[in-house]
């Protein structure tokens, strides 16, 4: 390790300054381009040890447990807390710019809509038991090691004032120290806890959670490993008015601003179609919108997600017919032929993208596409795919979803004809 004195160049992707070593990039996390900050160096990383001259975007962190610096440690969760909301927002919009010029598609990206403290309803905490207690937080950036948090500003009030009941229930679950995760969705219907990463859980675990869970209110369900423990209340999601039962563990978009900015403009670009297809449908989050228009389509690879969705379609009055289909989209994405039938198809891939199934889409004859991602990069490969084949894209718009994280969220708009 060595200590120097660093100018900070400019950020990477991942939100961490960069300086330029006469032998390459040094990463610098919580550095910000123009500063003058003492470093340590390991290789190509860099921890601040001392701050120089800072820039006038930086800010202090919500978090007592951001940063370097952060009391009782350094969480792993947030990355970007020390950067002023307008900075903070072009370089979120900027990471979307830059994939789509990477691919050569020069197209207008709208302003990020932003993200407010306090808004995540979808939180994965890291836990493990200890001699003394549960320990539930994230990990520190590149490590196993748990922050155990006392605050979270990114959090919903909902789950944050319940650490007290997800420790108990932790510590009901966990029989040693290993570690373990706990994903929490807060619904109308009280908490959804998803326990996952211990291998088993036995009688007496489970008579104890159950006592526990039962001992308080706002649980709706805990599972381990996708199976259901306890269930006091059936955990609920809207979408658009539709009530829909997730299935444990699954896929939920992280925030509800979030969700409804991406299905406002789903809405809007699909408009009033006859037939629409969502692919990598998810539990519904589009296509349950969209069968208030019109008939709808859903594909998705999760058989849970799929029975959910369709439960969901046909308790549901007022709407649109809904098929739904379990396909696994890479390997059989809906060949040409199949999307004829379509006026609009809307697909929200997982981080890898859609490549396969824009192949053919590129092929077809659908008018109008949306396409959701959580990945700039493999969007802009997706998007290069559909124009080569005559798709226009009309819009672009940037939605942050995951404060004070290098994620972005995108939603595209493309016509054909
Ligand atoms: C980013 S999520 C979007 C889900 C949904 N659209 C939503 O907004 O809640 C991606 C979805 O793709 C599904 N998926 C992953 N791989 C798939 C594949 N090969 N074929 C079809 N669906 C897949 C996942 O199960 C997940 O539901």
């Amino acid at each position: 390790m060595s200590t120097e004195t660093v100018t900070i160049d400019s950020l990477g992707a991942q939100g961490d300054g960069i300086f330029h070593a006469s032998n390459g990039p040094v990463y610098v996390p919580f550095s910000l381009p123009g500063e003058t900050l003492g470093i340590a160096r390991v290789k190509n990383h860099g921890t601040i040890i001392s701050y120089g001259e800072t820039s006038p975007d930086r800010v202090a962190p919500a978090c007592r447990h951001f940063g370097p610096d952060g009391q009782g440690g350094s969480c792993g969760g947030c990355s970007l807390q020390h950067m002023a909301k307008p900075a903070y927002n072009a370089f979120k919009r900027s990471l979307v710019v830059a994939a789509l010029k990477s691919k050569g598609i020069d197209v207008a990206v709208g302003e990020l809509i932003e993200a407010q403290p306090g808004e995540r309803r979808r939180v994965v905490f890291a836990a493990r038991r200890t001699e003394k207690e549960l320990l539930i937080g994230f990990n520190q950036a590149e490590s196993h090691h748990i922050v155990a948090i006392e605050e979270c500003p990114i959090a919903s009030p909902g789950i944050l004032s319940r650490l007290d009941a997800l420790k108990r229930i932790g510590t009901a679950i966990a029989a040693n120290a290993d570690p373990f995760r706990m994903t929490v969705i807060e619904t109308p219907t009280g908490l959804d806890i998803a326990v996952d990463g211990l291998k088993k859980l036995d009688d007496r675990e489970r008579r104890g959670v159950t006592e526990v869970v039962l001992s308080m209110r706002g649980i709706a369900r805990v599972s381990f490993n996708g199976e259901i423990v306890i269930e006091p209340q059936k955990p609920q999601l809207d979408f658009g008015g539709v009530p829909v039962v997730p299935p444990p563990g699954t896929f939920t978009q992280a925030t509800v601003t979030a969700e409804e900015a991406m299905a406002r403009l789903t809405l809007e670009h699909v408009g009033k179609v006859k037939r629409s297809a969502d692919l990598f449908a998810g539990i519904g989050t589009f296509a349950l919108r969209l069968a208030r228009v019109g008939q709808v389509h859903a594909v998705e690879s999760d058989d849970k997600a799929v029975r959910a969705l369709d439960h969901a379609a046909r308790n549901t009055q007022g709407l649109k017919p809904v098929s739904v289909e379990k396909r696994d989209l890479f390997r059989r994405p809906l060949m040409v032929s199949e999307l004829k039938v379509f006026d609009a198809v809307v697909f929200d891939p997982p981080r890898a993208g859609a490549e396969a199934q824009c192949k053919e889409l590129a092929r077809s004859t659908v008018k109008k596409v949306v396409a959701v991602s959580c990945n700039p990069l493999s969007l802009a490969r997706d998007l290069s795919i559909l124009t080569a084949g005559g798709y226009r894209v009309t819009s672009v718009t940037p939605i942050d979803q995951f404060l004070w994280t290098p994620h972005v969220e995108v939603v595209a708009t493309l016509v054909k004809g």
